[in-house]
């Protein structure tokens, strides 16, 4: 059996997780550089939690700065086994408004200065981002959303831009005619990493702005991101809070496979494997290595 660790990883805004009994924090480096800030260790009820700030306190790091490497890394040398990600985002459909909370299911993958693999040379792997987000872990944050009487939506399509600067009106047009559903800046390369890492991943996005395609709204800014997640955080504090109380011990077993997603990933020849790569990739391949299990 696993003992099941829920990582909280919190975006703008979002920079504690209150409500989290025997806090302590401690910061960690890992062969990837240092994450974002301190991890922030502690318990909601029976479950154990460890939270990061992915833009580190005082929001110090960009989308495009944040060492999502680090993050991902140090979440899974902490014991963590289901990844609750927490960001906010633009909606590209009136019928999602800001304050909503959406549990995407795919995503869009749109950034291109990321550091977006542990893989590489010496140890190739191609994990499956068919379904990017863990189905059960899913099903549980819908839960917790039903069982506490807040508006969600489940399922949906997260592009995510490289940024920082917001999208122009015709980009904005663009995404909206091809049919996704909110905008970020966070999730990818996180979600993909996660996956390597054979963590089960779920985002909670929760809509602040219409992005710049509504002609009855005004353009985002920063400002009114910010207001949005404070006037909505004590409903984000409750949602997690009930998606933590209520969690299994035990780790449930993925049904799509997240958390054995290397079995099948990596190419390289045992034999042929950069052992100072494998040195670094650790606790991302211990368990396919066998080292773990
Ligand atoms: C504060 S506006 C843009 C900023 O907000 C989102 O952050 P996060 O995903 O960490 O909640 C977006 O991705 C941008 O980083
Ligand atoms: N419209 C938007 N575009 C990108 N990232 C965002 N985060 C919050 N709103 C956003």
């Amino acid at each position: 059996m696993t003992r099941a660790v829920v990582g909280i990883i919190g975006g703008s805004g979002v920079y504690h997780l209150p409500g989290l009994q025997d806090l302590r924090e401690e910061r960690v480096t890992t062969p990837w550089g240092d994450p974002s800030d301190a991890l922030h260790f502690g318990r909601i009820g029976e479950t154990q939690v460890v939270f990061l700030p992915r833009h580190g306190r005082g929001h110090v790091f960009s989308p495009s700065g944040i060492n999502y490497r680090a993050n991902i890394f140090a979440l899974k040398q902490a014991g963590v086994t289901d990844l609750v990600s927490v960001s906010a985002c633009g909606s590209f459909k009136s019928e999602l408004y800001p304050g909503l909370f959406v549990l995407p299911d795919q995503f869009v993958d749109r950034t291109f200065g990321r550091q977006s693999s542990f893989f590489g040379n010496g140890c190739v792997a191609h994990v499956s981002m068919a379904h990017p987000v863990a189905p059960l872990l899913a099903k549980r944050i819908a839960a917790a959303a039903k069982t506490e009487g807040m508006e969600h939506s489940v399922g949906g399509t997260y592009v995510c831009m490289e940024g920082p600067q917001f999208s122009s009106y015709a980009e904005s047009l663009t995404y909206k005619a091809a049919g996704y559903d909110v905008i970020g800046m966070t999730a990818m390369p996180e979600a993909k990493l996660a996956r390597e890492a054979e963590l089960s991943y779920a985002t909670i996005a929760m809509v602040t702005d219409f992005d710049c395609w509504h002609p009855e709204h005004d353009n985002v800014d920063v400002a009114s991101v910010i207001a949005v997640v404070r006037d909505n955080a004590d409903k984000a504090s409750r949602l997690l809070a009930r998606l933590l109380a209520d969690f299994p011990h035990e780790h449930e077993p993925c049904p799509i496979g997240s958390d054995r997603a290397l079995d099948t990933a990596i190419l390289t020849a045992p034999e042929a494997r950069d052992p100072a790569l494998m040195e670094k990739l650790g606790v991302i391949v211990a368990r396919a290595s066998g080292a773990a299990t």
